[in-house]
């Protein structure tokens, strides 16, 4: 579902990411996680081919990065932090719009609208305006609006960052609920105990490259700590803080 080999950019002198290699299956949420700086959103940005790699190459949804862009752009949903609305459309008519573009019919949009409200309690979201919306309104909807047309692979970006406890137990009990066999979401963040809770596997990146990759279990295992914050410390010690310059 997800295959990356030997990965590498660098923005000027920079090392933003250096030689990441890894593969991610159907069925699994998976992890990615970092502290700020790591590489995580030039990561992502390379798999939604939005962004090229100078080395190394990447597979997504069985197709590759740099020959079939825009097979994988119809395969893929992404969330990430900067995203805006329109702030005259509603909930629904953003969603509406979207669908369209995904060619869905106009019941078949009804009938994800229904579900998405239900999962993501989009509630008063889908007929208020996208201008008077709090952070977790708006949040909503654009988690709604990445995966209007059902993609197998879902990327999310620091999802949760900015939402009260409410926003981010519906975008958690979300993601949990979306792991389905074919499905493959990636969870990017640099908060520990989301990964904990929501993933099957995870990378931690660190300054561009990756230290490690496995089970939340496998990586307390070979590191001998009892918390992934402790494992994370004990993995980087040693190691530069910042990307690796050339
Ligand atoms: N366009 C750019 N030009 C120069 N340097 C960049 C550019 N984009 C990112 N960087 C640098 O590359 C490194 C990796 O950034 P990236 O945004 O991928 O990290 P991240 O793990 O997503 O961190 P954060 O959580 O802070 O967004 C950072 O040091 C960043 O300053």
């Amino acid at each position: 579902m997800l295959s990356v080999q030997q990965v590498g950019k660098t923005y000027g002198p920079f090392h933003a990411l250096r030689d990441v290699t890894f593969s991610a299956q159907g069925g699994e949420v998976f992890g990615l996680l970092g502290p700020n700086g790591a590489g995580k959103t030039t990561l992502l940005r390379i798999l939604a081919t939005l962004l090229r790699p100078d080395s190394g190459q990447a597979q997504v949804a069985g197709f590759d990065i740099t020959r079939d862009p825009e097979a994988i752009r119809a395969r893929i949903g992404i969330v990430n932090g900067g995203m805006g609305l329109p702030a005259r459309l509603t909930g629904r008519e953003v969603l509406q719009s979207f669908a369209r573009l995904y060619g869905l019919t106009r019941a078949q949009t009804d009938a994800r609208i229904t579900e998405l409200d239900d999962r993501l309690e989009l509630g008063r979201t889908l007929d208020t305006r996208a201008g008077e919306y709090s952070t977790g309104m708006k949040q909503k909807v654009v988690i709604a609006r990445a995966v209007i047309h059902d993609p197998p692979v879902l990327i999310l970006d620091e999802a949760a960052s900015g939402l009260d406890i409410f926003a981010r137990r519906t975008l958690l009990d979300f993601v949990q609920a979306s792991r389905a066999p074919g499905r493959l979401t990636v969870y990017s963040t640099h908060v520990m105990s989301e990964v904990e809770e929501v993933c099957d596997r995870v990378a931690i990146l660190h300054g561009g490259a990756l230290i490690t990759l496995g089970t939340l279990n496998g990586i307390l295992d070979a590191t001998g700590e009892r918390t992934l914050e402790r494992a994370f410390f004990a993995l980087v010690r040693g190691q530069p803080t910042g990307g690796a310059h050339v």
